[in-house]
This record gives structure tokens, C-alpha cells and sequence, in this order.
């Protein structure tokens, strides 16, 4: 009987997808599970390696990529992403709605696999926001935040595009942002609570 549909959590840095997604792992335990990827980048203050991410070096996941272990990979503001085959089905085997969190290269290399989940972008209610909350968030140099308002800038107009994502949520206020994506997810939710009750 296949599983839960996945769901992909995508749009800018900053935009707020890690803080919505730990407020669903947290109301919804044992019914999300988070696909773990791996990157480069290096851990931030209070970030747990094998939580947040898989921190390796590039030669790991490169020889890692050449192997197949990876659905999908991608590069992003200098460093490398990827989400391992073993992490989706780490989350899989356990009858958990797989939850990853991945940039717009990721949604495109995604859509030509068999994964098929729920695309959701969440984005900023605007550029100025987005850069007072990164700023704010403090965790980039003054190079990689430029960077990232740049790609940003691009995401944010392919989010429009028809056909991309199943649903966009602008991220102004939190609680109604996180409601908007609690009603995008109820009817998986549901389905995941009844199979554990059963
Ligand atoms: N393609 C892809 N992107 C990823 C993956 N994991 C994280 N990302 C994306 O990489 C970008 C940077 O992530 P991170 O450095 O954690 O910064 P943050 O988005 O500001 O928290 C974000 O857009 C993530 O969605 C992955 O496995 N694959
Ligand atoms: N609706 C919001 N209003 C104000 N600040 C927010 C909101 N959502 C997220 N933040 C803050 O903005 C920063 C970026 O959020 P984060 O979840 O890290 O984004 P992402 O994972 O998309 O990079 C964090 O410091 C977070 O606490």
C-alpha cells in the first residue's frame, strides 16, 4: 500500500520554511518525518549534524552523487545540497509524511522522479522583509546574504509561474502562515493519524 504523500517545502533563504516545518514536526508527532539532507555548508549555532543536515566535505558527496545514492543535488549560494535516496526512505519505512526541505533546482529534479509530493512554496511578504529577517537571523556573511537575495529575487518570480507549486503561502504572520499550510496538509495528516490509531 504506498505511504503518505511527500511533501516539498521550497522558496528563498530566510522565507521561513525551517520554522514552519519544525512547528509541524513538533504538533505532529509521528506523522511528519524530515528527510535529513546532506550539504557542505557548515553547521550553524545550535544545528545538529544528522538533524539539520548531513555535514560532509565536497569529496564525500561528490563521490556519493557519482555512486547514485542522491535523488537530487544542487549547489546554492556556494555550497552543495542534496537529499539521499537512503533519507526519504529512512522517513518512508517508518509510514511517516516525508517532509524536504529544498531549493528550486531541487523541485525541478524532483518532478522527474516517481516521488510525486505535495509542492509548496513559501515565500516573504517582500524583499525588505526577507533581508531584515536574515539579517536578523544573523547567521550569513554580508557575501552569502547577497547571494542569497539574489537568488531569492529569482525564486520568488518562478513561484508565480502556473504549474510549479501546488500552493504558494507568503509567510507575513507566522500563525496564519502556519495555519495556511496545516489546511494545505489536514487531509495527509489525517490519513497518517488513522493508519496509526488502526
Ligand atoms: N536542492 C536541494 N536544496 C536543498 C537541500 N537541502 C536544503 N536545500 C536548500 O538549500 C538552500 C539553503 O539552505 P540553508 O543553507 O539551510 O539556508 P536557509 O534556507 O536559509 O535555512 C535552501 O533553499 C534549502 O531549501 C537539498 O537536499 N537539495
Ligand atoms: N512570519 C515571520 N515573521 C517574522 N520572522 C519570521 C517569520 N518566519 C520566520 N521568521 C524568522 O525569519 C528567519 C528565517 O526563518 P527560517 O525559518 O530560518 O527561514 P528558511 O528556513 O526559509 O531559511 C528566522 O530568524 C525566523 O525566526
Amino acid at each position: 500500500m504506498a505511504g503518505p504523500r511527500p511533501v516539498v517545502l521550497s522558496g528563498p533563504s530566510g522565507a521561513g520554511k525551517s520554522t514552519l516545518l519544525k512547528n509541524l514536526l513538533k504538533e505532529y508527532e509521528g506523522v511528519f518525518g524530515f528527510s535529513v539532507s546532506h550539504t557542505t555548508r557548515s553547521p550553524r549555532p545550535g544545528e545538529e549534524n544528522g538533524k539539520d543536515y548531513h555535514y560532509v566535505t565536497r569529496e564525500y558527496m561528490q563521490a556519493s552523487i557519482d555512486k547514485g545514492e542522491f535523488i537530487e543535488s544542487a549547489v546554492f549560494s556556494g555550497n552543495m545540497y542534496g537529499t539521499s535516496k537512503a533519507s526519504v526512505q529512512a522517513v518512508k519505512d517508518k509510514n511517516l509524511i516525508c517532509i524536504l526541505d529544498i531549493d528550486m533546482q531541487g523541485v525541478r529534479a524532483v518532478k522527474t522522479t516517481d516521488l510525486n509530493p505535495i509542492y509548496i512554496s513559501i515565500q516573504p511578504p517582500s524583499m525588505n522583509i526577507l533581508e531584515k529577517r536574515l539579517r536578523d537571523r544573523n547567521t550569513e556573511s554580508e557575501e552569502s546574504l547577497q547571494k542569497r537575495l539574489d537568488a531569492a529575487q529569482v525564486d520568488m518570480e518562478i513561484s508565480k509561474e502556473p504549474g510549479i507549486f501546488d500552493i504558494v503561502i507568503v509567510n507575513d504572520n507566522l500563525d496564519d502562515a502556519y495555519g495556511k499550510l496545516k489546511d494545505a496538509l489536514i487531509e495527509e495528516i489525517k490519513k497518517v493519524q488513522k493508519n496509526n490509531l488502526s
